[in-house]
C-alpha cells in the first residue's frame, strides 16, 4: 500500500478512517441490514450477517443473509476501486476471507461492554482472510454448498489452516450469470 508512519501515521488513519466510513455507510443499504460490522482490527473490517435469528426467519431463501453477507464484500471492493479511482496516488487492495457456521455472539464486560463474536466459524473466516489472495474473496469448500448457487469459484488448491490442518480453499471468480443484472 503505503508507508504507513508517512506524516507520523496520520495520513494513513486519515485514509482508512474515509475507506472504513465507505463501508460503515454500505450498512445502511436495506440489504444490508442483517449485516452487523463487529470492529476494525489493524486495517481488516470484521462483519457477520444474520445474526439476528429472528430476521433470518423471516427471508424467503434461509441462505439470504449468506448471499447478502457476499454482496456486501462485493460492494467493499467497488469502494475501494472507486477510491482507487478518485484519488489516483492509491492503489489500496482488499483481501477476504469469507466463511459461515455457528457462532457465539455475546456482550462482554461489566462496566466496559463490548459486543463480539467467537467460534470456530469465526476463527476460520479470519484464516480465509490471512492465508487469502490480495484482490480475491476467499472461501472454504464447504461454503460451495450454498454460495454456487449464485456464485462461480475457482480452486486454488489446499492452504494450511491452524488447528484445521489443510483446507481446500476457492476464490470467487464472478455471479453466476441468471443473477448478474
Ligand atoms: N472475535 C474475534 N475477533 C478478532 N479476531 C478473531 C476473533 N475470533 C477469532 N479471531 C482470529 O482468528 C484467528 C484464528 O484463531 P485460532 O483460535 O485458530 O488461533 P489462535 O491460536 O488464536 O492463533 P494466533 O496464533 O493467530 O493468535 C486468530 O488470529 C484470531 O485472532
Amino acid at each position: 500500500m503505503y508507508d504507513e508512519s508517512y506524516l507520523g501515521g496520520k495520513e494513513f488513519l486519515r485514509v482508512l478512517n474515509e475507506l472504513i466510513g465507505d463501508f460503515d455507510e454500505l450498512l445502511r443499504y436495506p440489504q444490508f441490514y442483517c449485516i452487523e460490522k463487529i470492529k476494525t482490527i489493524g486495517s481488516t473490517f470484521m462483519a457477520a450477517s444474520g445474526l439476528n435469528s429472528k430476521m433470518r426467519e423471516e427471508q424467503d431463501d434461509p441462505n439470504e443473509h449468506l448471499y447478502a453477507l457476499m454482496e456486501f464484500a462485493l460492494a467493499m471492493q467497488d469502494v475501494i476501486d472507486n477510491f482507487n479511482r478518485d484519488l489516483l496516488e492509491f492503489n489500496l487492495i482488499l483481501r477476504v476471507g469469507y466463511n459461515f457456521g455457528d457462532v457465539t455472539a455475546a456482550v462482554i464486560g461489566n462496566t466496559k461492554l463490548y459486543y463480539d463474536i467467537w467460534g470456530d466459524a469465526v476463527n476460520i473466516a479470519s484464516r480465509m482472510d490471512s492465508t487469502g489472495v490480495n484482490g480475491r474473496i476467499q472461501v472454504g469448500e464447504h461454503c460451495l454448498s450454498i454460495l454456487e448457487k449464485r456464485y462461480a469459484f475457482q480452486k486454488r488448491g489446499s492452504v494450511y489452516v491452524k488447528g484445521k490442518d489443510n483446507m481446500d480453499v476457492y476464490l470467487l471468480l464472478r455471479k453466476n450469470d441468471e443473477c448478474s443484472v
